[in-house]
């Protein structure tokens, strides 16, 4: 009983609706009507809820996954007649063919961004269709199918395909909420939200994009394939329509894309208002009417769907209450045992390294990028020693950025080599150079405001095995994991926070949390000061300092000039995309090549100051000891 209470409000109204409609043909079954209607719905939903996994949770829009349905539909009907089996067992294999189209179009069209996959997926729809005309020997073509009748008696002919669906789409909700519990579903909201920051944590964004689509191809292939059966007769029109497409598209807006039970809400309306269109209305080009209109009000009104209004009126009415944390006390009061265990586990992955402390970890040779006329990094060479913590400086627009862009892969270089732990990495994707241990932030904080605080920081991916990839994101080793890191930046009780709720300060602390999860050897840090308090940037530097022992090396981009004299070693001063100096801190300070390009007069030490004798002799010293660029002078 303590479980079902603990179960959240949503899975309640779920079950219950549920026991509802498994009852209702008991009830009632002399109805073929209602019954055929609700099918109708319960496969509407079934594709809804499918299209809402690579629609809804990665955010790329398929406006022909009617297709699938179509394929499964073909699938059951050739085996059908071919073999003379019974639809309802070979159903399954109209899931698997869809699922083999989605992997080959997938694998095509998703390892790009953006718009294309749009319009292939309308385009693949009527190529289905065409090849359905024309593939005459297989399909019949325009004659279409025709199956077999129910083995049943016809008084209880919609009963059976009633539970069918109904199972299905069951099974098609519990697999979209497994998906979205694991780690593949958080990394599919990541892709929808920052498709560059996702793979720059590691998640491997065509794998999870191909595997999303072939995910939300299944169920509505094996839902294909008893819609052959149901219907008793598919002809290419009918199973390859675009008017299928659209309304899914629209029961999931209607819904709420995104969400679990948003789509088959939308799927239960949608279909009401259909049918009542076309009893009511005159037929189908009065549901076609209805349809528009529908989809111009939901978009213009209701552009999140109707669970997601309801949810956040919910949430005004009823906020959660937070209980406020002095963070720096906070940071503090991290569990011992939580700290030791994560520096354990970091000093673990950083003994296995081919490179020892003190030797070159990041080798940036020769690197160059333009921007048309603008060269913002030129020619430049840095090195990063394991163990240091060294810091990048200079002034604003001299190319640190950009360096960072270049070195974690968001941006590739026009020349030069990158190397990272013995292995060149400058042609590798984003992903690639995460697992290996190359974590970043950045300068303006890049967290998924629409996940929870814990999901961002699950949310990166170590390494590229499937187990990681379809591990638990909501309990388990990985939340275990993700909470410590929270802890250890003093923010475990926002943990159930949207991102987005959170101070720009609380999230460049949750952004070092995340990168924390990757395991990494080096991270780079963009502007870590920029936003965050005077009396939190004391124990960020803590943090940064207790994870430097356990291990991790830092490259750090900052102006806030003392906390990186405070806190780094050796410091690189860049000017017009190439390094100017490098030298220890002390150095760096009083170099007039620095002093001129960068720290300014107030940084210019005064006649008799330092209390070694003549500052001109000091400065010469330092010009000997540091490493002043000869291309530069
Ligand atoms: N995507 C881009 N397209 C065109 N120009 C760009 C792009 N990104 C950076 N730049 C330009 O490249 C130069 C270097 O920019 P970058 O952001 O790397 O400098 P920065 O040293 O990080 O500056 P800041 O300290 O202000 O962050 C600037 O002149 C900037 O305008």
């Amino acid at each position: 009983m303590s479980r079902l209470r603990s179960l959240p409000r949503a899975h309640l109204i779920a079950g219950l609706c549920l026991v509802l409609l498994l009852l209702y043909p008991v009830v009632n079954p002399w109805q073929p009507y209602p019954q055929g209607v609700m099918l109708l719905a319960f496969l509407l939903a079934i594709q809804a809820s499918s299209w809402n996994i690579i629609s809804g949770y990665a955010g790329y829009i398929s406006l022909g996954h009617s297709m699938f349905l179509g394929l499964g539909s073909y699938t059951v009907g050739v085996l059908a007649v071919r073999f003379g089996v019974n639809p309802l067992w070979v159903a399954p294999l109209g899931g698997i063919t869809a699922v083999v189209i989605a992997v080959l179009i997938g694998s095509v069209v998703l390892r790009t961004r953006g718009h294309a996959f749009v319009i292939i997926t309308i385009a693949m729809l009527l190529a289905a269709q065409i090849f359905a005309v024309n593939l005459k020997s297989i399909t019949q073509g325009s004659d279409g199918i025709t199956l077999e009748l129910p083995f049943w008696d016809r008084d209880f002919q919609n009963i059976p395909f009633y539970y069918v669906y109904l199972i299905l789409m069951v099974l098609t909700v519990l697999f979209s909420a497994w998906i979205r519990r694991t780690k593949f579903g958080t990394g599919l909201v990541a892709i929808r939200e920052d498709e560059g920051k996702a793979a720059s944590i590691g998640v491997n964004t065509t794998r999870f994009k191909i595997v999303a689509y072939a995910a939300s191809s299944f169920f509505i292939g094996m839902a294909g394939g008893v819609y052959a059966y149901y219907l008793t007769f598919i002809n290419p029109v009918g199973s390859f329509a675009i008017l299928g497409s659209v309304t899914i598209v629209l029961a999931t807006l209607t819904g709420g894309r995104g969400t679990l039970y948003g789509p088959v809400i939308g799927a239960f309306i949608v279909q009401l208002v259909s049918e009542g269109a076309t009893v009511y209305g005159g037929g189908s080009n009065a549901r076609v009417l209805v349809f528009g209109l529908a989809l111009m009000l939901v978009v213009l009104f209701l552009p999140k769907g109707i669970l997601p209004t309801i949810e956040a009126w919910w949430r005004r009415r009823h906020p959660e209450k937070v209980e406020y944390t002095d963070q720096a006390g906070a940071l503090s009061r991290v569990p011992v045992t939580a700290t030791e265990r994560v520096r354990a586990e970091i000093a673990a992955v950083n003994e296995k390294d081919e490179v020892a402390p003190g030797e070159i970890l990041l080798d940036v040779r020769g690197v160059s990028k333009r921007f048309g006329g603008l060269t913002a990094v030129d020619n430049a060479d840095l090195t990063v020693r394991k163990g240091s913590i060294t810091a990048l400086i200079g002034p604003n627009g001299s190319g640190k950025t950009t360096l960072f862009n270049l070195i974690s892969g968001g941006m590739a270089a026009d020349s030069g080599e990158i190397w990272f732990d013995g292995r060149r990495i400058d042609g590798m994707r984003p992903w690639r150079r995460g697992h290996l241990g190359l974590g970043r932030t950045y300068q303006v904080t890049r967290l998924f405001k629409e996940m929870t605080v814990q999901e961002n920081v699950v949310a990166p991916l170590p390494d590229s095995r499937w187990r990681t990839m379809f591990s638990d994101a909501v309990r388990g080793h990985e939340a275990a994991r993700a909470r410590e890191l929270l802890d250890i930046v003093g923010l475990g009780r926002f943990a159930n926070q949207p991102a987005g709720a959170l101070s720009y300060g609380q999230q460049k602390l949750v952004e070092l949390a995340q990168v924390l999860m990757l395991e990494p050897k080096l991270i780079l840090l963009d502007e870590p000061a920029g936003g965050v308090n005077p009396s939190l940037l004391g124990q960020l530097t803590e943090v940064i300092r207790e994870l430097n022992r356990s291990g991790v090396t830092f490259l750090i981009v900052e102006h806030n000039i003392p906390l990186v004299l405070d806190l780094c070693d050796p410091v690189v001063v860049f000017s017009h995309g190439a390094p100017i100096a490098e030298g220890p801190p002390e150095r760096i300070r009083t170099d007039p090549l620095v002093l001129d390009a960068y720290l300014g007069d107030d940084w210019r030490p005064a006649d008799g100051d330092e209390g070694t004798g003549d500052p001109a002799d000091d400065r010469a010293d330092d010009r000997a000891d540091t490493t002043t660029r000869e291309a530069v002078q």
